[in-house]
């Protein structure tokens, strides 16, 4: 739940545009044996039209399960138990199994980590992307065939007519991912996730893989969300950034706010533990790569208080206590930390 800081000194601004997407208070638990896993609890962030959100935060943070979400494709034992996820206006949450079936890959598209297990190895890719075309849009196979060619072009594929008779084992690991984003791209859709999309791809072809997508976010003005816990490659591709920790939200802002003047203590460490062009992490000088001392609480059973709290130099005993309600500090940035002035509520 978001509250804002009122302020008798702010000035007016123009409204933000209306999003396309907007999460409130998203909550879903995992019901295991052992009790309530909290992955994602009581989380906010928007994506608005054209814009890239960066969802940034350790492993564990819940990331996955909130973009997941967005889809319905958060299996059991989890559990939806609050909250709206308003896209276009509609809430997904109340869609019926077969709504969300007709949604899914033609107005929403994942885009996958791993481009190895993501696409079917007994399928051509042209009968697989087709497929898509001839059940979200109902084209003939010759109308089909010829989208494919033209996604598989757009995405930096040559000779795109014979790719399309080919399978997915004919193809390298770079050139498997390019494929996943055509896919994704088939039916034009209003928004793109992308979860990790590169980290299963070796380094050099990592880069290339970026550089594509930020350029058809460009010249497409797509929508996306994309999920990493890498800061470097939120820095390169998002607008807007959301960093998470232990199921909940730290903080938000444009991505120049969260590099230039970061305010929640986790972002300051996450963006302290960047490696750095200018410094030495080899040799004989080396200085040791900064790492955020400790590790997330387990979420089957979270400390009171700020889920940060036992790793932040900052903490004191209200902190320990009270769990901080994430607050609009000033337009488009909000924070969920007591020093910062939010609202903590006895949790
Ligand atoms: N099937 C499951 N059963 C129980 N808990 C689960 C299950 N799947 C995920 N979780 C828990 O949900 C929490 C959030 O997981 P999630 O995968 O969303 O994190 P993440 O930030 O995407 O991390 P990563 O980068 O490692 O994927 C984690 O604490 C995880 O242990």
């Amino acid at each position: 739940m978001l509250s804002t800081l009122a302020s008798a000194s702010s000035p007016v601004t123009a409204a933000p545009p209306a999003p396309l997407l907007e999460v409130r208070d998203l909550r879903v638990h995992f019901f295991v044996r052992e009790g309530v896993v909290r992955a994602v609890d009581g989380v906010d962030f928007r994506v608005n039209p054209g814009e890239t959100l960066g969802i940034v935060g350790e492993s564990g943070s819940g990331k996955t399960v909130s973009s997941m979400s967005i889809m319905r494709l958060v299996p059991p034992p989890a559990r939806n138990v609050g909250g709206q996820i308003l896209f276009e206006g509609e809430d997904l949450l109340a869609k019926t199994p077969d709504e969300m079936e007709a949604l899914r890959g033609r107005r929403i598209a994942m885009i996958f980590q791993n481009p190895a297990t993501s696409l079917n190895p007994i399928y051509s890719i042209g009968a697989q992307l087709g497929e898509i075309l001839r059940w979200h849009l109902k084209l003939s196979r010759a109308e089909a065939d010829a989208r494919v060619v033209e996604l598989l072009t757009l995405v930096g594929i040559s000779d795109p007519a014979t790719r399309l008779r080919q399978f997915p084992h004919e193809l390298s690991g770079g050139m498997k991912q390019r494929v996943g984003i055509a896919r994704a791209l088939l039916c034009n859709p209003s928004l793109v996730l992308a979860d990790e999309p590169t980290t299963a791809l070796d380094v050099t072809i990592q880069a290339q893989i970026l550089e594509l997508l930020a350029d058809l976010q460009a010249r497409l003005k797509m929508s996306m969300v994309l999920v990493t816990h890498d800061m470097g490659v939120v820095a390169r591709m998002a607008h807007r950034i959301t960093v998470m920790y232990a199921g909940r939200v730290c903080e938000s802002a444009d991505a120049a706010t969260i590099f230039n003047a970061p305010q929640h203590p986790y972002t300051r460490a996450l963006l302290e533990s960047m490696p750095r062009i200018d410094q030495s992490y080899t040799g004989t000088k080396r200085q040791p790569l900064p790492t955020i001392a400790g590790r997330p609480p387990n979420l089957l059973n979270p400390p009171p208080g700020c889920r940060f709290h036992d790793r932040c130099p900052e903490a004191s005993a209200e902190c320990r206590r009270l769990l901080p309600l994430e607050t609009t500090i000033a337009p488009g940035h909000s924070v969920s930390c007591l020093k910062r002035g939010s609202e903590g509520i006895a949790a």
